[in-house]
């Protein structure tokens, strides 16, 4: 199968800090990949590398045969790990303007996403909880038909049934000509969506493989040998 993502000797330091040291990296396209690792294990820097925002200071990153730039950023749509919208904005104002900067924009995806996660139009994004701005956000990320997903812990910090809702959006609305690269530390919640497990531990890929053939081969849960490498 072809690679979406590949990558190659990968490191960052930030001052005399490193956050990545010599990773590789292959992503194969059609998956859902989650990136699993602790607070600081460089799950973030790897997804800001990713999509354009860091530069690395070692190694080589493709994202469909292209480095990080003009090209990736119209293939990759990304959740960062904050909110990103303005305080003046509506929602239907936050889907114009979605709109009005991406070509790939679903329009028709948006509203039956924005019915789905149950927020109306007219609301004002400074009214939203946290949930609901997360639940908005996704459904921004989710309505364009991009080559990538990159997913920057989308469950953080939100209530079980939003939880539910967003993980039913991201099953619901992943299609097999896309890829989606997934980061967590909430591996319970999350792990019945991976096909394939990245496990990042101080900046290195520690263990990775299928999700299925790492239950069956360590006969546990992947939440329970998160837990066994990582000591939570
Ligand atoms: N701007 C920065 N300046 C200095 N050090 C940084 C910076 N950003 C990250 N780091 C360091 O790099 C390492 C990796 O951080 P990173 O944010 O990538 O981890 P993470 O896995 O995303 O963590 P979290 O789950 O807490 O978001 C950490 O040790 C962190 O302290």
């Amino acid at each position: 199968m072809r690679n979406i993502v590949e990558i190659k000797g990968l490191s960052k330091s930030y001052f005399n800090k490193k956050a990545l040291n010599n990773l590789a990296l292959n992503i194969e396209e059609g998956k859902v990949v989650g990136i699993l690792g602790p607070n600081g294990s460089g799950k973030t820097t790897l997804i800001k590398i990713l999509t354009g925002i860091l530069r690395e200071t070692k190694g080589e990153v493709l994202i469909d045969g292209h480095e990080p730039g003009v090209y990736t950023k119209s293939i990759v749509s990304y959740l960062p790990d904050r909110n990103f919208l303005y305080n003046w904005m509506t929602i239907q104002d936050a889907l114009s303007f979605y709109k009005d900067f991406y070509k790939d924009f679903n329009e028709k995806r948006a509203y039956e996403l924005l019915d789905f996660m149950k927020l109306k139009r007219d609301m004002k994004v400074t009214s939203l909880s946290k949930g609901m701005t997360e639940k908005l956000n996704l459904t921004l990320v989710l309505s364009r038909n991009a080559k990538l997903y990159i997913l920057d812990e989308p469950i953080a910090g939100v209530d079980p049934v939003a939880r539910d809702q967003i993980l039913d959006a991201i099953i619901n609305n992943y299609n097999e000509n896309s890829s989606m690269i997934i980061t967590t530390h909430l591996v319970r919640d999350m792990e019945n969506i991976f096909d394939d497990v990245v496990f990042l531990r101080e900046g290195e890929v520690y263990l990775t493989g299928n999700a299925e053939t790492l239950r069956e081969e360590k006969g546990m849960q992947i939440d329970e040998l998160y837990k066994e490498i990582f000591g939570e």
